[in-house]
């Protein structure tokens, strides 16, 4: 009854008042404004104007580059000397792959979904005692992007939990601590495996990357994205255009679509139609490392009217101290000179996380 009377409220209120609409939508996630019956229309702080020339997404899948893990790491030369080529070319002309044969075990990135769907199936109450409040509290429960930010809200709840370099997890539901320890450890492995091998694959040392950006204190935050069905899935967005802050993100997701990746000026629809992989994208301050040879590859989640999309996001980063700036070895006087202002990681995932998203314009402001 509350609730509904408080959605009449927010679908028919007059006012442009930014901080009552956030009042108001601060109490209600996109979960709960989903389950409210007779939701036909969906207020109007979550219209979404698309560019009206875009053109549709293409369904292009076949193109989107797979890197297998062991080739990868493998102890046979020509084999890994094979995979960092098709890492290069991946990060290069793609920023965005999916990764094979990486060692972490199918049932355990069930498990990940399961229990990440449970949190979203606690009471309101256990859940909002995670309610976001500074951008680095370990542990945040929200809605949107930045809804103190934010002037149109996007059709998403998130849970965003901090697992490296200190571990944290909500105490529900039952399970998830262990579950969550195991995926960050094992997620961190193939992080450190894809990291060496774009190390070499940049032509620097292999480790070279790992102690320069202090990798073994580095930012790891496992995030879940929910997408509840929306009744009007055509003016709504679950995630704008945007990169990602860190270095390489990891997703995986609950078999539902609705990731698109924007390739050479166009939106492709990204399928999850390879069983047990993981889809990886290039970050912010991997372009700034390799001075834009490798760039942060846009993004964006669009919604549906059937089913509820999960995914589930590893963002890894280097250590919140680190100094983010082209490798030494990559800049070279005039004839290559840096690209980026070099910038604490910490600062810049402030500026990030603490402003609207619009596509890449946070690299922006690194870039010379
Ligand atoms: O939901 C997705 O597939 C993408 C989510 C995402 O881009 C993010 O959390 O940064
Ligand atoms: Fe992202």
């Amino acid at each position: 009854m509350l609730r509904s009377l408080l959605l009449k409220t927010f679908t028919f209120y007059p006012s442009h008042d930014h901080d009552t609409h956030i009042h108001f939508l601060n109490m209600n996630s996109v979960q709960a404004l989903a389950e409210s019956p007779n939701l036909i229309h969906i207020p109007s702080i979550y219209t979404y104007s698309l560019n009206s020339n875009e053109p549709p997404a293409l369904d292009l899948q076949d193109a989107i580059p797979t890197i297998d893990f062991t080739s990868l790491t493998s102890a046979d030369p020509g084999l890994r000397s094979r995979a960092i080529r098709e890492l290069d070319i991946a990060c290069k002309d793609w920023g965005f792959f999916r990764v094979v044969n990486h060692g972490v075990p199918e049932s355990l990135m069930k498990m990940v979904i399961e229990k990440s769907n449970e949190f979203f199936d606690l009471r309101d109450e256990e859940k909002k005692v995670y309610e976001e409040k500074g951008l680095l509290d370990p542990i945040r429960y929200g809605t949107s992007f930045n809804s103190k930010k934010d002037d149109i809200f996007y059709w998403r709840d998130f849970l965003k939990v901090i697992v490296h370099p200190e571990f944290h997890c909500p105490n529900n539901p039952l399970g998830f601590r262990d579950v969550l320890l195991e995926y960050s450890k094992r997620t961190r492995e193939v992080v450190k495996g894809l990291v060496k091998g774009i190390s070499l694959s940049l032509g620097l040392d292999q480790s070279y990357v790992d102690e320069t950006l202090q990798l073994e204190s580095g930012l790891q935050i496992f995030v879940v994205n929910l997408y509840p069905p929306c009744p009007q899935p055509e003016l709504a967005m679950g995630m704008p255009p945007h990169s990602d802050h860190g270095l390489l993100t990891l997703l995986i997701n609950n078999g539902v679509g609705g990731l698109q990746i924007k390739h050479k000026g166009e939106w492709l629809n990204v399928r999850n139609d390879l069983p047990n992989s993981f889809l990886v994208n290039t970050a912010d301050q991997l372009e700034i490392f390799s001075n834009g040879r490798y760039k942060s590859v846009e993004h964006r989640a669009i919604v549906n009217n059937a089913l509820t999309r999960l995914s589930v996001v590893v963002a890894n980063g280097p250590s919140l101290d680190a100094v983010v700036e082209p490798a030494c070895k990559l800049v070279n006087g005039e004839i290559c000179p840096p690209k980026y202002i070099p910038m604490k990681y910490m600062e810049y995932l402030e500026m990030q996380q603490g402003n609207k998203i619009v596509g890449k314009t946070c690299l922006d402001r690194v870039r010379v």
